[in-house]
């Protein structure tokens, strides 16, 4: 590993460090919701280790890797930054200042939309429950959806992030693409040659259902004595979230949460921003997920499809590597950051994905002669009706 890589991750870690809010508390909604503990912390059990060894030293080097990325450290990295930051950007170039590459990359094909839910769609909070998406976020994925089939994949149960986005004419991919639905009212794709189908409904991990609510009442009881640790049901996989825990009960809260994954080896723990997911050792993740919406959509072996995937966590890589061994379709990693990733574009931050999506419309809608556009210096600026 090169030095620039050390900076690049250490750096990624420290955005996520770096998000620190109140945490005002709200009680869980649906999907068993998430339950929340408080007290003394327990003793550090080394035997914890014992047959969880290769997860568990993952564990522990995520638990360093957060401890590293702490502002006093983040700060003596800062002289490099510029450089790796630049560095980056010419790698992962903004979806945005590359836009005209984007749309030129899909002429004569249909585009199929997939985002992720937290942090591509709706910003970072310390509460999962409080996760809001704007309304002028929901607009622009509703009329992404009117030109695109569009999914969301989601770590979240299906019906969470449902609940959340509330847009019926989506597909929705749960549980990190475990449980998949079509649309509850069948969208109608503007002017396009594809008129969209129905999903079938798929849960490859539904054998897993007892295992995960058995084990997410094992973390609840297991976690209750670290302050501020967060345990959600995820339906077919299970999170708990360290956001709001102090730094020095995270190694404790990791071990406790191996005491208790280590019973289950049909189940492995991967990790997320802030928190440690629970899944199980299924061949299944986002990628899968990925693929297998563009096969019921009847897209499988077709070279006239665009697949665009906007994520900005680990578990989104499992997509953007599927489509670069597709060699088919557009990675975007959301970050404000550099990151180790398999994405070939960036944005910085949910209010540039609402961006990238209204501008892929008026682009859309101009190719369609639905509303007359406007070029200012060879720049496209946008449908009339927005140009003031
Ligand atoms: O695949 P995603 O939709 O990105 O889901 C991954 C996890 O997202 C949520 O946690 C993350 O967002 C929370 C709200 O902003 C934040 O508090 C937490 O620290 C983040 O990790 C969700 O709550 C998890 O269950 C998902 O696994």
């Amino acid at each position: 590993m090169t030095n620039q890589n050390v900076i690049v991750q250490e750096m990624g870690m420290a955005v996520a460090a770096a998000v620190a809010n109140s945490y005002p508390f709200l009680p869980p909604r649906s999907c068993g919701g998430a339950a929340h503990a408080g007290g003394s912390t327990m003793s550090i059990k080394k035997s914890f280790l014992s047959s969880l060894e290769l997860s568990g030293a993952r564990v522990n080097a995520w638990v360093e890797s957060m401890k590293a990325s702490s502002p006093t450290h983040a700060k003596a990295l800062a002289s490099s930054i510029d450089d790796v930051n630049t560095v980056w950007m010419r790698k992962h170039p903004s979806a945005l200042s590359k836009f005209e590459q984007i749309v030129s990359a899909s002429k004569g094909k249909q585009i199929v939309m997939f985002l992720d839910y937290d942090g591509t769609l709706s910003p970072i909070v310390d509460d999962p429950d409080s996760a809001f998406m704007s309304e002028s976020m929901r607009a622009a994925v509703r009329d992404a959806a009117s030109y695109f089939p569009t999914a969301i994949v989601s770590g979240r149960c299906r019906d969470k992030v449902y609940d959340f986005v509330k847009l019926t004419e989506l597909y929705y991919a749960g549980s990190h693409g475990m449980d998949i639905r079509g649309p509850a009212k069948a969208p109608k794709y503007k002017k396009s040659k594809y008129q969209g189908s129905k999903a079938p409904n798929h849960q490859p991990a539904s054998e897993f259902l007892s295992m995960i609510e058995e084990v997410f009442k094992r973390l609840v009881e297991t976690t209750k004595s670290t302050p501020g640790a967060k345990v959600e049901n995820n339906k077919f996989c299970a999170s708990v979230h360290f956001r709001c825990v102090d730094e020095k009960y995270w190694s404790d809260l990791a071990d406790k949460v191996k005491s208790v994954i280590k019973e289950y080896p049909m189940l492995r723990i991967t990790q997320g921003r802030k928190v440690l997911e629970i899944r199980p050792t299924i061949k299944w993740d986002k990628g899968k997920a990925l693929e297998f919406l563009l096969e019921s959509l009847g897209f499988a072996d077709r070279s006239d499809v665009l697949p665009v995937y906007i994520g900005d966590d680990r578990t989104d890589e499992d997509a953007f590597k599927v489509l670069r061994d597709r060699g088919q379709g557009i990675g975007i990693l959301v970050s404000k950051h550099p990151k180790e990733t398999k994405a070939a574009y960036s944005l910085k931050e949910p209010t540039e994905v609402m961006d990238f999506l209204t501008r892929l419309v008026d682009w859309k809608r101009l190719t369609l002669n639905d509303e007359p556009g406007v070029y200012k210096d060879k720049i496209w600026v946008g449908p009339t009706s927005t140009v003031r």
